[in-house]
């Protein structure tokens, strides 16, 4: 298959890319290389079943070009902070909802028979049910980000039933692991390398979530993509974390560990109840059954993935 990977030289689109390519497929990548980088990808710029583009997929035209002789478009690139949400409304709109229009507008013209999209466990918002089913509802996402990318799973829903084609929506867990650049195990790390002594933890430190190593993830994406291709469904959705999940302070603990230092946490206490920040959910863990039943299992379950991440960003 020839795959087109939007976002494809950042940090989960990297793994992805690597996967395809050990796979045997041809894999085009457009990124604009504002967080990803062309180190992500370097192993495979000279390949002949390679094509890198740089470009911001703001620009219609310039996604048009960027689909054309492809079957499969895995669309990773966005602006992934949850945090800005407050002060950046406007990017985390044109990042996130304006270039999957662009997008979904170029494969309107074009032969794509299948789009593959990461959106975010932040769509349900603070979910009453937890571990949250993909059936969960009204969704109620309480940041900007989280809007966003539940706006751009409407929008795919909505061309992928109007321009007949097939769409596969991942909502990710915390994902972690090599090539990370944001995050709080990445933020963790650089505060103590400043100072060793004294480890600020944004929030109350209880915030509770699911982290999936990056590794797991891809698996588990391409695997269900396999399924989702047998199956009859035009839309479907799958959650992707862990049956697990591990507070903010835990994590703290284990970097600290892994950097042989002994810091003081010190507490901002954060917003609303001890959030990091306006709109971080506090307690998240998604219910992984149904992309279980298609055989597919985590190997690392939260506390692992974060060791491992810290060994690998160390
Ligand atoms: O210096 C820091 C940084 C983060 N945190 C806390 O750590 C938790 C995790 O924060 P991250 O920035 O690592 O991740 P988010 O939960 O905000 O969001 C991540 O996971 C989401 C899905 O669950 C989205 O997909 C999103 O793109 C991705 O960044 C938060 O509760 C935050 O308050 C701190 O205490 N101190």
């Amino acid at each position: 298959m020839k795959a087109l990977v939007t976002g494809g030289a950042g940090f989960i689109g990297s793994h992805l890319v690597d996967r395809l390519m050990e796979q045997g497929h041809e894999v085009r990548v457009l990124d604009d290389l504002s967080a990803g980088t062309l180190e992500n990808i370097k192993r495979w710029l000279d390949h002949e079943r390679f094509e890198f583009i740089k470009g911001d997929m703001r620009d219609a035209e310039f996604v048009k070009k960027a689909v054309e002789g492809v079957d499969v478009v895995f669309h990773l690139a966005a602006n992934p902070e949850v945090r800005i949400s407050s002060q950046s409304p406007e990017l985390l709109y044109e990042t996130n909802v304006l270039i999957t229009y662009n997008l979904l507008n170029a494969m309107r013209d074009s032969n794509v028979e299948y789009i593959v999209f990461t959106s975010s466990s932040t769509v349900y918002g603070d979910a009453e049910v937890i571990p949250t089913p993909e059936d969960y509802g009204p969704l109620e996402p309480i940041s900007v980000y989280g809007g966003a990318k539940l706006a751009a799973e409407a929008l795919i829903s909505g061309y992928a039933h109007t321009f007949d084609f097939k769409a596969l929506i991942f909502r990710l867990a915390n994902i972690i692991g090599e090539r990370s650049n944001h995050g709080v195990i990445y933020d963790f790390i650089n505060k103590l390398r400043k100072n060793p002594k004294e480890l600020e933890i944004l929030g109350d430190g209880t915030q509770r979530k699911s982290y999936l190593h990056v590794s797991d993830t891809v698996e588990g994406m391409l695997h269900i993509f396999e399924h989702f291709k047998r199956s009859e469904k035009t839309v479907d959705f799958y959650n992707l974390g862990n049956d697990d999940w591990i507070t903010v302070k835990e994590i703290a603990e284990i970097v600290s560990e892994e950097m042989r230092l002994r810091p003081r946490f010190v507490f901002t206490g954060g917003v609303d109840g001890g959030r990091g920040w306006k709109g971080d959910v506090k307690f998240m863990r998604l219910s992984i059954e149904k992309a279980k039943a298609t055989g597919w299992r985590p190997k690392l379950n939260s506390y692992e993935a974060v060791r491992r991440t810290v060994r690998e960003l160390l």
